[in-house]
């Protein structure tokens, strides 16, 4: 990336970057720095940008191929490879999932045995959620299932639970569901003794089907429903990688499938989030949200970069990770819905580009992956914006906003409906962040300069919830392939786990050498 012509350019522009803080600095930008996909505005104004630079992001996205490459992507090209090394090899194909509209137009070609799994499992699906609907799935006593049990962690219960809670408004009358990740047995106990367990299926989902915290949940929740009588069969549900270790039909009602060319992080719109998802919200509000993203792969084939929101998004993040320097990002959703949807670019976003060297083995000389972090507005006005305020460590933020709620329950106090006043605060904050002010008092200074994005939407529907899904995925990608590093491995998640092992061997009496663990676990008495 840093030998490109256009790098150098972006370079000289950074010596200056656009200043919100001059007079009449936001003035005629809103409406000219606004890019717009599926009735989703995503407005740069107050980014430290203008126009040249702009236009030299354009020229580092055709000068490292961004485009075509996503294109290769999604026609099946093994993207996931480090050149020259041991690595997963692999193509990279969760768009595929979402390509299963006849009616939409006909983009980038997709791969097609990819396209024709997605269908098969998704038509499995149907029948499941029609059977469960009618009846024709029951449990012993004939009584239809209310609630679902999700046993999954990482990609296999983030980004789900965040879809899910993002759609709770849109969830099947009288139906639950629950969730269990972590191998913390408080976290089992606490769903258990909530759920209705003669009325719940449990969905245990693992792509690698050798999952310590999600085997151990499974075991865990299992001999809760034999202590209770019911036979795991009728009630136990699994989504998994073909052949896998959990890959096993005759133990559970129903098998559902991902593909090694699912990474994780990127399988909410796989049968990890459908499963789970179609219960919860029904078929119809899933299928719904799997249009959202499709609609936004398409978008994200276009060259133009003021067209492509999630490669505008890809390189302005570039542009304040690389040129300005910024280390983190703060998403914050001005929506109590998307209370996850942090949590879940945290891994999707961190375990993509948290990355060292690039695809040919060597070690990168520039920044990579920022940290992300983030929560609601207005709660977060509360708890950290002194910070992103008025410390000298300047953090990018990314707003969501919509115009109207979910729950269309609302009242006015004092003049202004609640979703008028939510309104009020994200606008200030953008604007605030981005303008500053001046004191004489040096205490009530704001420096500004603060960059922020908002991406505003009419509403929170499903399929709002998939083209933002799929706008950050998408964004993701590109700036693996600007920053010519691998997005779709996580060689930096083993190492934590066969030092836990190893532990784990000590507990059970094992002969291991571990000397550091067992002084650490002598230190703590355990
Ligand atoms: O779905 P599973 O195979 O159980 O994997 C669950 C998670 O395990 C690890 O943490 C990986 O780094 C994640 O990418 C993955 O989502």
């Amino acid at each position: 990336m840093k030998n490109s012509k256009s790098y150098s350019l972006l370079e000289e522009l950074a010596a200056n970057p656009y200043d919100l803080t001059q007079a009449k600095a936001l003035e005629g930008r809103f409406a000219s720095m606004k890019a717009s996909v599926m009735g989703i505005d995503y407005v740069y104004a107050c980014q430290r940008v203008n126009d040249d630079v702009v236009d030299a992001l354009q020229k580092l996205a055709d000068e490292t191929a961004a485009v075509s490459q996503f294109s290769r992507m999604m026609g099946g090209e093994k993207m996931n490879k480090i050149d020259g090394f041991e690595c997963e090899d692999r193509q990279v194909l969760h768009t595929a999932m979402r390509d299963v509209f006849d009616d939409l137009p006909e983009g980038f070609l997709s791969d097609t045995e990819a396209v024709a799994g997605a269908k098969t499992e998704i038509a499995k699906l149907k029948v499941f959620c029609d059977e469960i609907e009618n009846g024709a799935i029951t449990n012993a006593k004939g009584e239809k299932f209310k609630e679902m049990i999700l046993v999954g962690i990482g990609g296999s219960d983030l980004g789900p639970r965040a879809v899910y809670l993002a759609l709770k408004a849109f969830a099947v009358e009288g139906r639950k569901v629950h969730f269990i990740s972590n191998v913390d047995p408080d976290d089992a106990a606490a769903v258990l003794k909530d759920a209705d367990l003669e009325r719940s299926l449990v969905c245990v989902i693992s792509k690698s089907g050798s999952t310590l915290e999600t085997l151990t949940n499974e075991t865990l929740v299992a001999s809760n429903f034999e202590a209770a009588g019911l036979n795991t069969k009728d009630h136990f549900v699994c989504v998994t990688g073909k052949d896998s270790p959990m890959d096993n039909p005759a133990k559970y009602l129903r098998s559902f499938y991902m593909f090694d060319y699912v990474g994780g992080r990127y399988s909410v719109t796989s049968m990890v989030g459908a499963v789970m998802l179609s219960f919860g919200i029904g078929f119809d509000n899933f299928m719904g949200f799997l249009r959202g993203a499709r609609k936004i792969d398409l978008n994200s084939q276009e060259r133009d970069v003021r067209k492509n929101v999630s490669l505008l998004m890809a390189l302005i993040g570039i542009w304040n990770r690389n040129l300005l320097d910024h280390e983190t990002l703060a998403v914050l959703p001005y929506s109590q819905a998307l209370s996850r949807f942090a949590a879940h670019l945290q891994q999707c976003d961190m375990e993509s580009n948290g990355k060292r060297i690039n695809r040919q083995g060597e070690a990168v000389d520039f920044a990579t992956g920022p940290i992300v972090w983030g929560e609601p507005g207005t709660n977060g006005q509360h708890a950290f914006y002194q910070l992103i305020h008025q410390s000298e460590t300047v953090v990018p933020c990314d707003f969501i906003g919509f115009a109207k709620s979910q729950y269309q329950k609302d009242l006015d106090v004092k003049g202004t409906s609640s979703q008028q006043k939510l309104l009020a605060n994200l606008i200030a904050q953008s604007i605030g962040l981005a303008t500053g002010k001046t004191s004489e008092n040096p205490n009530q200074v704001f420096p500004g300069n603060r960059p922020n994005s908002m991406l505003f939407a009419e509403q929170l529907t499903p399929e709002v919830m998939g083209a933002l899904l799929a706008l950050y995925e998408n964004k993701i990608a590109f700036q693996g392939f600007i920053w010519n590093i691998n997005s779709f491995d996580q060689e930096g998640v083993q190492l934590g786990k066969v030092l836990a092992n190893e532990i784990i061997d000590i507990f059970t009496g094992k002969d291991v050498e571990a000397i550091n663990a067992k002084e650490y676990l002598k230190t703590l008495g355990l």
